[in-house]
């Protein structure tokens, strides 16, 4: 299920989608010490990295990562792992911890089977996640249009790899089983497009067809929605 949060400017949603996401992780410290929050990337979310990096938070002890990232160089424009860095570790997040999905050159079967192992030790599940939309209802890498849209949903291992056919790069992606666990689940939208594409992921219920649909249709699943015009 989903609620919806509407803001006539992208800049206010950044501040208060920033200022929630902080209490949250705020409260999290409180009760056990560290927090950890995996955001998106593409180009919404980079005037939320912004409003974030300069809140005053306990950030030494909290670890963020990528719902997704493409398996490109760190100094590619489509790394998600630069645009964090150069957006959301600043200022004074700069004192936070990242996990780095991208590692070697190559996404072996030893470097995921780590990964897995490090991610289900470090950051799960989830205090906070903040997932995009893709223009065809993908959501964090989970492709309608790629081979692994099975394994997206079905596997319980944290982290897969998938190959989309409709987008660049190879990725590697939190399953579905893994995001929904989060603790605090975000959808960051902006713009008419995006609103078309909600109102059609709300319009009908094959989850391989549009995955963001499991996130704002399943009733175990609250995903508070942040849409700006
Ligand atoms: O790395 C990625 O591609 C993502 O994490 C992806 O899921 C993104 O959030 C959506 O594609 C929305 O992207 P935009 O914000 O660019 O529309």
């Amino acid at each position: 299920m989903y609620q919806i949060n509407e803001f006539k400017q992208r800049e206010s949603l950044d501040q208060a989608l920033a200022s929630k996401v902080a209490d949250i992780l705020v409260e999290a410290v409180k009760s056990k010490g560290k927090a950890s929050i995996a955001v998106s990337g593409g180009s919404t979310p980079k005037g939320f990295f912004k409003a974030l990096s300069q809140i005053d938070l306990p950030w030494a002890n909290i670890t963020i990562t990528l719902a997704d990232e493409r398996w490109v160089a760190f100094d590619s424009a489509d790394s998600n792992t630069r645009l964090v860095h150069e957006n959301l570790l600043q200022n004074k997040a700069v004192a936070a911890n990242f996990f780095h999905l991208k590692q070697d050159n190559i996404l072996s079967e030893e470097t995921l089977a780590d990964l897995n192992v490090a991610a289900a030790s470090m950051l799960l599940p989830l205090d906070v996640l903040i997932l995009g939309m893709g223009e065809d209802g993908h959501t964090a890498s989970l492709f309608p249009c790629s081979d692994q849209i099975d394994e997206c949903f079905s596997t319980s291992a944290p982290l897969l790899r998938v190959l989309p056919k409709t987008a660049p790069n190879e990725r590697i992606s939190f399953s579905f089983l893994s995001l929904k666990e989060s603790k605090n689940i975000f959808l960051h939208i902006s713009g008419t497009g995006k609103k078309v594409v909600l109102n059609k992921a709300l319009a009908d219920t094959n989850i391989k067809e549009m995955p963001i649909r499991a996130f704002i249709q399943d009733p175990e699943i609250n995903t508070q929605v942040f849409w700006a015009e």
